[in-house]
């Protein structure tokens, strides 16, 4: 600038000419726009001064007013001409030997100069105070940085804390939530249950109700037969009891009947006994009459006792007992008045004759009284015979009787169990009745408190949402303050680890060569090394003690990994030494889990934080990519049936694994594996498959040498289904080939060839780590094909649009299909990626140097800044295609 001033016209001194207190205004403004006070009266005041100097051609007249003018104390401006004029004059003296005017010149020249040389001082003076202002300035912004670092610290601290409180009460919200749903459906279960046995016991109230009914209307017709019955059953008794009265009637007729039977049969065997009595009398009466017929005397005794008989006959003649008593007496009498009786012959006859109607008579009664009897004997005989018949219709009706009792006993019966039916169905219509209202009541409280548990569940729903977006806000400041924090940090940051010692190291040495400092400053930053006596000292952000576990170590990158979730780039890798701990640190020991590495530790959480974060409406989706540069030739070690070393080369001997450029600028691999993953396990898988297809041999530093870089790459796409936000974030993990040194490893063939390669690609990861440090126009990426990947290693999809075909075809083989897609790559080491490089060292005396050369390099990595982190975050496309980042 200022020689562009030099060659303007001096007859345009307000463009040519600055004020030396103008110059570093423009710096001034670089450092911190602090301006320095121009004093323009007094830099007038010297313009005027110097015009004097200068003879007043060279300057043209002051426009602005001049202030102090005169003043002993005002400082005179000179521009760089000024100074130059001032020194290049020459007296102008027309007498050589007029020293006066000479002495009068030089003094005033003396004067100028001094006055330029007080400009100047005064100028440096001002310099001075602006320098120590900036430093005050500077001290107070660091300050300041630092007061903000801690606030940060402590802001995310907090908000941590707040994010467990939240995350508790999501928690504590769901379980209640959960255990609302279950009472919820605990209730509803119990009012679907209330109501079909309510349905239930409508239906078995209806079925009885006509059940009942027809009941009812039985009971009735039972109850008309019944009174049916009963006027029957009374008819019954009654005709029995009409029926039993006619029969003892009846009986008490026989029996009467047999009376008069018997006693007619006693009189008639009295009569036939007096009969005989009498025909004896008969005959011997005859007898007497033949003889005695003489006396006719007698007659007329016999006429008149016929007479009186006869008179008395009619009374008598029906009494057995005087017929008898008459037989007897007259016989008797006949018999003893034998004497007299010829007198009475006569009489006799007559008596005969009338004894004769008598017997006559009495034969006619006798007929009559056997008539009597016959006819009695036959009415007896009727009347048995009714009786009989009486007595069998008697059975019979007792049997009908007894039938109709027994029948009735059988309605009274089926009456009486109706009516207990009856009573036991209106028993159970009640309790149907009571436990309807029950369970009315029940759906009454069970609507009730099914409302309340809807109204309770829908405040919890509103109260989680409201947790939940606090809890998405708490998490979107989580991640801006977490990546402020690393940003503050710096974006590429060195982690240095020392191994233990190993059985093959250098034993007995006195001498340790590492150490770590235990000033309160380096706790845990510091790492000393001791070569040849001098003690070299060695600052990063982090200093692992060879007694760190590898959970220690991860705990440290863990914040990292969770930025590659947010939709971060972020790279970390392991340099140093062979033999130095670099793929124990990433990959971990075989068959020891809690020894594994930082590589399946960081999956591990990958895939735990996607679990956490669909609570939050957020699904990922992965891809692993895994591959090693071996003699600056790119491997895929994912290429279907890679078993081995030497396989592999044939396997993949078509496939070109290039680095190439699409039209967009972006650049790909071609031919690489891609594999879609869903959990940490399948990574394993894939990582043990990576593993054994690594180029590993056996070195003089190291049993099992790696003798390619890895690089493993997990892609990470995510979409917010709430609120259609996308990440895509990358995870690099590269573990690199050992640096050796050619004298040391004692390689030769083959492993020299390996060695070389290695310690080509390793310095050309230096280059291009400075020349990214230095803000260099060109990046030396392409000097190796690990620099070259790692400015490449996002791999995203080569073709827009492709990424749902890929999915579903990956979906189709899940596990470890291999498909054979040009994938782009986007910058990793600087651009916006974060990176993290950890320097493994080994506490080996004999390797020292080694050690030492590494430190160096990660102490100059740690000091650079390389790019500022960019998240790749986006709002969902329409077309639901995933950007790239
Ligand atoms: N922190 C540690 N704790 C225990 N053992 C360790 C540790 N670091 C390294 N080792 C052991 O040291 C040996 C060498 O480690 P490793 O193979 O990881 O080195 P490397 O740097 O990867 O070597 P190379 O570059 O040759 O592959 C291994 O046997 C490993 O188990």
């Amino acid at each position: 600038m200022a020689s562009k001033n030099q060659n303007k016209p001096p007859s345009s001194p307000s463009h040519s000419k600055y004020s030396i207190g103008e110059v570093p205004l423009d710096k001034r403004r670089r450092i911190g726009n602090t301006k320095m006070p121009l004093n323009t009266g007094t830099r007038m005041q010297s313009r005027q001064a110097f015009s004097v100097v200068n003879g007043g051609q060279d300057l043209p007249p002051t426009s602005g007013p001049s202030n102090n003018s005169g003043s002993e104390s005002t400082v005179t401006e000179f521009t760089k001409e000024d100074v130059e004029a001032l020194l290049n004059e020459k007296l102008r003296i027309k007498n050589k030997f007029n020293y006066k005017e000479k002495s009068e010149q030089m003094a005033d020249c003396i004067k100028r100069l001094k006055q330029c040389v007080k400009w100047f001082q005064q100028v440096e003076g001002n310099y001075v105070t602006e320098q120590d202002k900036l430093k005050n300035v500077l001290e107070l912004a660091e300050k300041k940085c630092n007061d903000m670092d801690l606030l940060m610290k402590a802001k995310e601290d907090e908000f941590n804390s707040i994010i467990m409180e939240m995350g508790n009460n999501l928690e504590s919200l769901q379980e209640k939530f959960a255990k609302e749903e279950h009472d919820k459906n605990d209730a509803l279960d119990s009012f679907a249950r209330e109501k079909e046995s309510r349905l239930a016991a409508e239906r078995l109230q209806a079925s009885l109700s006509e059940e009942l009914k027809r009941t009812q209307i039985d009971n009735a017709g039972a109850n008309q037969k019944i009174q049916s019955l009963n006027d029957m059953y009374k008819r019954l008794q009654e005709y029995n009891t009409s029926l039993q009265q006619y029969n003892s009637k009846l009986q008490s007729d026989v029996h009467a009947t047999n009376e008069t039977l018997k006693r007619v049969e006693t009189e008639k065997a009295a009569v036939v006994e007096n009969l005989s009595t009498l025909r004896g009398h008969y005959t011997s009466l005859q007898e007497q009459l033949t003889s005695s017929r003489v006396s006719a005397e007698l007659s007329f005794d016999i006429s008149t006792i016929h007479t009186n008989f006869s008179r008395l006959w009619p009374d008598l003649r029906c009494n057995p007992a005087f017929l008898f008593f008459f037989g007897g007496s007259l016989i008797a009498l006949l018999y003893h008045e034998n004497i007299f009786s010829l007198t009475y012959l006569h009489e006799a006859l007559k008596q005969k004759e009338a004894l004769g109607i008598e017997v006559a008579c009495l034969r006619g009664d006798l007929q009559q009284v056997r008539d009597d009897r016959d006819h009695q004997l036959s009415q007896v005989k009727a009347l048995s015979a009714e009786v009989e018949i009486y007595r069998e219709s008697t059975g019979k009706s007792a049997a009908m009787l007894d039938n109709l009792h027994l029948k009735t006993n059988e309605l009274e019966s089926t009456c009486l169990s109706q009516s207990e039916k009856i009573r036991r169905l209106q028993e159970q219509l009640g309790f149907a009745e009571k436990k309807l209202q029950l369970s009315d009541m029940s759906a009454t409280e069970t609507r009730a408190v099914f409302e309340e548990q809807k109204a309770s569940i829908l405040e919890l729903q509103n109260r989680l949402s409201d947790a939940e977006s606090k809890i998405v806000e708490g998490e979107k400041l989580r991640k801006k303050l977490h990546n402020t924090i690393l940003e503050l940090k710096g974006n590429i940051r060195v982690f240095c680890r020392v191994r233990p010692f190993l059985s093959d190291d250098e034993v007995g040495t006195d001498t340790k060569v590492v150490s770590f400092p235990t000033s309160t400053e380096s706790l845990g930053r510091g790492i000393d090394l001791t070569q040849n006596g001098q003690k070299l000292s060695f600052t990063f952000d982090k200093v692992f003690v060879p007694e760190a576990a590898q959970e220690d170590v991860f705990v440290e990158i863990s914040q990292l990994v969770q930025s590659a979730l947010d939709g971060y780039k972020v790279c970390i890798f392991a340099y140093g030494q062979t033999g130095s701990g670099k793929t124990y640190t990433m990959m971990g020991k075989p068959g020891t889990p809690h020894q594994k590495g930082l590589i399946p530790r960081s999956l591990e959480q990958v895939f735990e934080t996607r679990q956490i974060l669909q609570a939050q409406g957020w699904k990922y989706e992965m891809q692993v990519s895994m591959l090693e540069i071996y003699n600056e030739t790119i491997r895929d070690l994912l290429a279907p049936n890679r078993s081995g070393f030497d396989a592999s080369r044939a396997e993949n001997a078509g496939k070109q694994y290039a680095i190439k450029h699409d039209a967009n600028g972006n650049t790909y691999v071609s031919d690489l594996t891609i594999v879609d993953v869903r959990s940490s396990k399948e990574v394993s898988y894939l990582l043990d498959r990576a593993a054994q297809s690594r180029s590993v041999s056996k070195t003089q530093m190291n049993e099992q040498s790696s003798r390619s870089h890895f690089v493993f790459t997990l892609r990470i796409m995510g979409v917010n289904e709430s609120t259609d936000q996308q990440v895509q974030g990358v995870l690099n993990l590269i573990d690199l080939a050992g640096s050796e040194r050619l004298s040391k490893s004692g390689s030769t063939g083959d492993r020299l060839k390996e060695t070389q390669a290695i310690n080509k690609s390793l310095s050309s990861l230096s280059d291009v780590i400075f020349s990214l440090a230095k803000k260099e126009e060109h990046i030396p990426y392409r000097n190796s094909k690990l620099t070259y990947l790692l400015q490449v290693t996002d791999i995203t999809l080569g073709l827009p649009g492709n990424y749902n075909k890929l999915s579903e075809s990956t979906c189709l083989f899940h596990g470890c299909l291999n498909i054979f897609f040009p994938y782009l790559f986007q910058p990793c080491l600087g651009g916006d990626s974060k990176t993290l490089m950890f320097v493994n060292v080994s506490p080996d005396p004999s390797s020292v140097g080694e050690s030492l050369c590494s430190l160096r390099f990660a102490a100059r990595v740690n000091a650079c800044e390389i790019g500022v982190p960019r998240r790749q975050t986006n709002l969902r496309s329409s077309d639901s295609r995933l950007s790239i980042g």
